[in-house]
């Protein structure tokens, strides 16, 4: 019988993505051309590329909101499977909305807009049953992401990094419907836009906070003061190809952005961040 238990795969260990030779078609256009990532568990990256090069398909894709074309060797494995519940999924990979689910959480408080996440719902509607362990760990999940003061505040009233703040929360909540768990990735498309320094100097030591406790991060961004310093992998993205994958160190420089970008573009370091004008 032992060899029953062994074909038992131990969850920990799988990749949180691995695609294979993925060509991804949106309106008639290829773009993703044969791309291939692996990201395991516990894992930071930033995604980096022009506008276009196809960095929020990659997203979808992982989301499976995009599907590849069918061809032989292409493989999306996300947790270490191949199919997927969609709703489970976008829980155990905790994308970030940019905006507001709907409408109706615009009314909705910062408290039950994090609770929402255990249901994927745009707001508490009343058919819903929300148990005493979600309220618990909605509860540590304010503190985690810094949201005591917006418990009681509806959404609509908020800030834009106040609403960012709750929608990763949200994010967060959605690990496990029954209020357990923690979310295995965060998927952030763009974050900091439209926030102040205070709330990108805010959000940065929150998503540091997240990534120290073991929560991959995957970040894609036009802002290279996002990136986070515990995010130790680049992704450099053009024309719906990976073009380089690899270390900080060796991706982050004058030389290599300014071919990514078509561009004269400097770079400087400071305290574990980089910036570039
Ligand atoms: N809903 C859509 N329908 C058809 N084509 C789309 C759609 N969304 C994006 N595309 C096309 O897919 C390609 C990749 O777009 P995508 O949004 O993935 O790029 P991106 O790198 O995220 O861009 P940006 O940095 O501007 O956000 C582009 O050519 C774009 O025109």
């Amino acid at each position: 019988m032992s060899h029953v238990v062994t074909t038992i795969a131990e969850p920990s260990v799988e990749p949180i993505v691995e695609l294979e030779h993925v060509n991804v078609v949106r309106s008639e256009n290829v773009v993703l051309h044969d791309l291939s990532l692996r990201i395991d568990r516990g894992e930071h990256l930033a995604i980096l590329g022009p506008n276009g090069c196809g960095k929020s398909t990659l997203l979808k894709t992982m989301t499976c909101e995009c599907y590849p074309l069918v061809q032989p060797g292409t493989r999306v494995r996300l947790l270490g499977r191949e199919r997927w519940d969609l709703t489970q999924l976008k829980r155990m990979l905790g994308v970030v909305s940019a905006e507001l689910p709907g409408r109706q959480t615009l009314t909705t408080t910062g408290f039950d807009a994090i609770l929402t996440g255990f249901f994927s719902s745009s707001t508490l509607w009343p058919n819903l049953t929300v148990t005493d362990a979600m309220r618990q760990r909605a509860d540590e999940i304010v503190h985690e992401v810094g949201a005591e003061a917006l418990r009681a505040k509806p959404v609509g009233e908020m800030s834009a990094g106040q609403q960012r703040r709750i929608m990763i929360g949200r994010a967060m909540a959605g690990a496990s419907a029954d209020g357990h768990g923690e979310v295995q990735m965060l998927l952030l498309d763009e974050p900091s836009n439209a926030l102040d320094l205070a709330a990108q100097h805010d959000l940065r030591e929150m998503l540091r906070r997240l990534a120290q406790r073991g929560i991959a991060i995957l970040l894609i961004t036009h802002h290279i003061a996002d990136i986070l310093p515990e995010m130790n992998r680049i992704v450099m993205m053009r024309e719906g190809r990976v073009i380089a994958d690899g270390s900080k160190t060796e991706l982050l420089t004058s030389a290599k952005l300014s071919e990514l970008f078509g561009r004269d573009i400097h770079m400087s370091q400071r305290d574990g961040y980089f910036n570039a004008w």
